[in-house]
This record gives structure tokens, C-alpha cells and sequence, in this order.
């Protein structure tokens, strides 16, 4: 490692970047550590940029640079209302791109590195977007829920949002009719009563899982790489839930197809990851992100609309057909009008939405754990005692179950999948505490800035349960908290838009950690170190590959699993 690296503090401003009187985070150390501008040029294309189209933009932008810090001290850096009061101040970013070459590795290192920069609500530019960035619990509850009526919508994202979902799909639909009616129809099969008729289908799911575990780690012997079994167990639940069926084996095709997709999905549409969604001319031109949109939309549609078609199939031909979203939906389909795309499009949402995420929980638990054997003998003094070796714990055990319960929170602390969040939209100008915010701002809730907020969650780098020992809350409840500092963490989003998955989500969690802490005590493989800083995916984070054992705790495992 470079000496000069290893001494610089992760955050520390180069004086060169002070004196162009930017606000450059850290990433930008790839322009300054390089010898010569074309290097820089060049490392910027290679590493920071996906498409040759956006790197002629990046050039033309850097080209101009000079001229626009001589503009900039003439023009101001954004709209005021008519009162004079200015949109958020924040970093002033390069023409054209604005502050996008910053965010694209990691963007939320830089988001809380401006944070701790700007405060809790600041504004940046990507393209021609405003994008405001809260950092702070009480202004997110005073922004997205006591004016949820203004900060509900969402941007119709060029990417996500037109070319992938074509205008469809409720995360990414605006605050209109059309929104209302696909969440109507999704909470009707995700909300806490509709749970409770399936949670024989996660309680399954959970027991399939850990009987795999304990097979394809060949009961500890093996070394075993959790994440797809972890994928096919989310994946299952949702595809019951959606579908009524469900994937036999992890080679099971629809499990390679379903997980690609996903993951393609995350790695497609960060919040802030798309130079195409806020540069209007990338729109227009041959561009390979816009190619990779279309062929995510057309696998979608392939995928879950041929599986809506079979359902309908099934039901025209007399077949019984288990209960499930697709065929409630297409029961009272004369009144809700949705045409096949709708309908494809919606279980789409639900199969994205659905398994990269609570996959996502189960990996990230699966890659900590081993690191701390002495909160694993926690885990296990506690389930023994409360739920004893005949069994595997269930849903009834789980509120005496605390430490269990508050290791799942820690996990969704430290590693929330959505760092960003989906971010909303706002609908009218807005003036809040004497800082505009312009009609049609995208507003990014910092949640990484939050998770480790060390006056809310102290020493917030380490990675400790107990702090959450005394919260017995669901996140249902714990977003519905009048202390906004009280709340557990902000994994699912917040106001009219949270996530309407949340108590599916944390049921199917807690059956898959408890039984896998339940069965096995998991161990590091000496020499084979698990990367926890490196992680998949733009706008939903799974931990790059891994492997651990999974040694069975006892005989027990084996006997009450019946393997
Ligand atoms: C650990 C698991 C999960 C996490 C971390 C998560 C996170 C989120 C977040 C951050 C949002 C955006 C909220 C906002 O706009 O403020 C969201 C929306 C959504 N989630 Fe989840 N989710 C999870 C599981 C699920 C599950 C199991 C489903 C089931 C289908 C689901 C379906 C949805 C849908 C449909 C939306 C769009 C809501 C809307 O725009 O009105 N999610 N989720």
C-alpha cells in the first residue's frame, strides 16, 4: 500500500481541491494521486465510468471545468422562492455531470462526508436534477411524514423507472391513481393480517433452508457459501406468495434466472448511479445502459408476465390453482383494469422488492457472525434456554427471544441493503426552515449518515447487539414512533412510500436467523478472510462472495431436522 495512503485519514481534504474551492470527497483522490491529467482522464473512464457515450460527457465536462469556476462566481448555485430563501447549500460539482463522477464507487461514503460537511439537509446536482440529501431523523419526519402529502412521489427515472419498468410497477410510479391502486393490491397480500395466512410458507422455507445448509456444508466438514441458499429461500417465499409455486433445488433454472435479474435490477439503478437519467442528451444517443434497461425490461416481462400467462392458463382451463397475488388479482381484474404489462410489471416489483433484500439481511448476517463467536454463545445460551434442543424456534418465540431479536436489527444497522433508500419526490415548492426546496426535488434519505449517527448508536463502527436490547419493537412499530431519534433504523424507508413488505420481510428474517443461530455455530476459514467493505450492487448491497463452515451445534440438528 502506498505509505502516503495508509497515513491520509479516510476523510482528509487535498489542499489541491481546496484550492479550486470544490467540494471534492474522497473519491476524487483518483484525479489527484494520478501523475498527468490524461491518466486521471483515463483511471476516471476505466474505473468510474460504464459507457464510452458517458465518457465523452465526462471529458466535455472536464474540459469546460475552467471556465465554469470563473462562471460560478457570478451565478448562484440554484433557485430561492419568492421570499429570497435559497435551496440547501452543498457541493457545486462540474457542468453538465454536476457532482456525479463523485458518486458513483460507493456514493455513500460521499454522501456522509458532505453531510458531515454541509449538515443534515444539503443540496447537490447530478445533470439538470436537484437532489436534496436529509440526514437527519427529525427533519426526515417533518419533511416525508408530517408533509407526506408533498414528499410522496417519486422521478420517473429514465432508467428504472421508463426504459425498466415502462412507466409501471408501483416503487417507481409518481403519487397518482395509479400508485394507489397497485399499493392497494400490494398491501392486500404484504400487510400484517395477509402474513399471518401464509407464515406456514416462511416457517417451511426457513426449515429448507437450514436442512441445505447443514446438507451442502456436509454437516461442517465442507466450507459452504450461504448467499444462494439464502437467494432461493427469499425467493421461494415470494414466489409462493406471488405465484403459488415455489423452486425445488438451488439448480432449480428459475433460481440462476430470478437472481439475475435482481441483481441486474440493483446494479442498474442506484438513486444515484445513472449519468443517462440526468443528462437528457444521453437519453438520445446509443448508450450501453439504456441497452442493458430494455434487456432487463424484456427478462422481466419473459419471466414473471410468462408466469401471470401460465397462471391465467391454469385458471381458463378449469385447474385448481393455489391462492396467490397473481390469481386475486386477475379474480376482480374487470374493475382494477390491469392490462398483462401492469400485471407483469407489478410482480416484478414484488420479485425484486421481495427476495435481493431479505437475501441481502441473511447474507450480511451470515458474513459478520463468524467474526464473533462470543455473541454467537450469547445467541445460543438465550435460544436454549427459551426454545431448548427439540425443536426449532418459531414465530411465538420471538418476543422471548431478545438478544435474537436485537442481532437482526444490529445486522440491519450496520448493513442495510439501501443505503439511499428509494428516494421521493416532492410535488409543491416547499420552504423549510428558511431553505427552499423546488418542486420535483429528489430527496435522498441518508440512511448510512443515520446508522452510524454516534449520538443516536455510540460507537457506531462496531458491531454490538446490546444496543438494541431493550427494543422489543417491530420496524412496523418502530417507524410509527413520535421520537423519530427512538426509531430502530431506516432500512425500510419512511412515510406513505415505506415499504409496504416490512412485516413479511422481518418475519421471514427472523425464521432464517434464529434457526440457522438455532443449528449451527458459524466459523470463520482460517486464511480465507470474508470482505465486508467490498459489496454487490448499486442501489440494493449483498456481500461479495464467501465462504464459512457451518458446523452443527449437535445431534440434535440432525435428528429434529430429520436429516
Ligand atoms: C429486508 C427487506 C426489505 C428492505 C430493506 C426493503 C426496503 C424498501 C425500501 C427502502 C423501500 C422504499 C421506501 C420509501 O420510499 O421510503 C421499499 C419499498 C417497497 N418494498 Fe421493500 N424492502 C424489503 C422487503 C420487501 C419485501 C419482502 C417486499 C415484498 C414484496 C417488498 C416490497 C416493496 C414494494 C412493493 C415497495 C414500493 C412501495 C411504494 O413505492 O409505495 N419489500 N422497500
Amino acid at each position: 500500500m502506498d505509505p502516503e495512503e495508509e497515513e491520509r485519514p479516510q476523510f482528509l481534504h487535498s489542499s489541491i481541491s481546496e484550492s479550486f474551492e470544490l467540494h471534492y470527497p474522497p473519491n476524487f483522490t483518483v484525479f489527484l494521486r494520478a501523475p498527468s491529467f490524461m491518466d486521471a482522464l483515463s483511471q476516471l473512464l476505466s474505473s468510474h465510468v460504464p459507457s464510452i457515450t458517458q465518457g465523452i460527457v465526462l471529458v466535455a465536462s472536464l474540459v469546460s471545468a475552467v471556465v465554469y469556476l470563473f462562471l460560478k462566481t457570478i451565478f448562484s448555485r440554484g433557485p430561492v422562492d419568492g421570499n429570497g430563501n435559497s435551496i440547501p447549500s452543498g457541493p457545486i460539482g462540474l457542468p453538465i455531470v454536476g457532482s456525479f463522477p463523485f458518486l458513483t464507487n460507493y456514493p455513500e461514503l460521499t454522501l456522509d462526508y458532505w453531510a458531515k460537511k454541509f449538515g443534515p439537509l444539503y443540496s447537490l446536482w447530478l445533470g439538470n436534477q436537484l437532489f436534496v440529501i436529509v440526514s437527519d431523523p427529525q427533519i426526515v419526519k417533518d419533511l416525508m411524514v408530517t408533509n407526506g402529502a408533498v414528499f410522496s412521489s417519486r422521478k420517473e427515472m429514465f432508467l428504472k423507472s421508463q426504459t425498466i419498468f415502462a412507466g409501471r410497477g408501483i416503487t417507481a410510479t409518481p403519487y397518482n391513481d395509479t400508485w394507489r391502486k397497485h399499493r392497494r393490491l400490494a398491501t392486500g397480500w404484504l400487510n400484517s393480517k395477509a402474513v399471518e395466512s401464509y407464515t406456514n410458507v416462511l416457517d417451511y422455507e426457513a426449515t429448507i433452508l437450514v436442512k441445505e445448509l447443514y446438507r451442502y456444508g456436509k454437516a461442517g466438514a465442507a466450507p459452504i457459501n450461504p448467499q444462494p441458499h439464502a437467494g432461493r429461500c427469499s425467493l421461494n417465499n415470494m414466489l409462493t406468495i406471488t405465484f403459488g409455486t415455489r423452486t425445488d433445488s438451488i439448480d432449480h433454472p428459475l433460481v440462476s434466472q430470478a437472481l439475475r435479474l435482481s441483481r441486474e435490477f440493483m446494479n442498474c439503478t442506484g438513486p444515484v448511479s445513472n449519468l443517462t437519467d440526468f443528462v437528457p442528451l444521453l437519453q438520445r444517443l446509443p448508450n450501453y445502459m439504456i441497452t442493458r434497461g430494455k434487456k432487463l425490461h424484456a427478462g422481466l416481462v419473459d419471466t414473471y408476465g410468462g408466469l401471470v400467462l401460465d397462471i391465467e392458463k391454469r385458471i381458463n382451463s378449469g385447474e385448481k390453482v393455489p391462492d396467490c397475488l397473481v390469481k386475486s388479482v386477475l379474480q376482480v381484474n374487470e374493475e382494477e383494469k390491469l392490462d398483462h404489462l401492469d400485471m407483469a410489471i407489478l410482480c416484478s416489483a414484488f420479485m425484486i422488492g421481495g427476495v435481493e433484500t431479505t437475501a441481502s439481511i441473511m447474507q450480511w448476517f451470515s458474513a459478520l457472525i463468524p467474526a464473533y463467536p462470543e455473541i454467537q454463545a450469547k445467541a445460543h445460551a438465550e435460544l436454549d434456554r427459551v426454545v431448548g434442543r427439540d425443536r426449532l424456534p418459531t414465530v411465538e418465540d420471538e418476543k422471548n427471544l431478545p438478544y435474537i431479536h436485537a442481532i437482526i436489527k444490529e445486522v440491519e444497522r450496520v448493513h442495510n441493503p439501501f443505503w439511499l433508500g428509494t428516494p421521493h419526490v416532492n410535488t409543491q415548492d416547499f420552504t423549510y426552515r428558511g431553505q427552499f426546496i423546488p418542486k420535483d426535488t429528489v430527496l435522498v434519505l441518508n440512511t448510512y449518515t443515520m446508522h452510524h449517527d454516534p449520538a443516536r448508536h455510540p460507537d457506531p463502527f462496531t458491531f454490538n447487539p446490546d444496543r438494541y436490547i431493550n427494543d422489543s419493537t417491530l420496524a412496523s412499530e418502530s417507524a410509527n414512533l413520535t421520537n423519530p431519534y427512538e426509531r430502530d433504523n431506516w432500512m425500510f424507508g419512511v412515510g406513505r412510500r415505506i415499504c409496504p413488505g416490512m412485516w413479511v420481510a422481518e418475519r421471514e428474517v427472523f425464521l432464517a436467523i434464529s434457526r440457522m443461530l438455532w443449528a449451527f455455530t458459524m466459523k470463520e476459514i482460517p486464511g480465507e478472510p470474508i470482505d465486508l467493505a467490498e459489496y454487490d450492487g448499486l442501489s440494493g448491497r449483498s456481500p461479495v462472495p464467501f465462504r464459512i463452515r457451518m458446523v452443527p451445534r449437535d445431534d440434535n440438528v440432525a435428528r429434529v431436522l430429520e436429516i
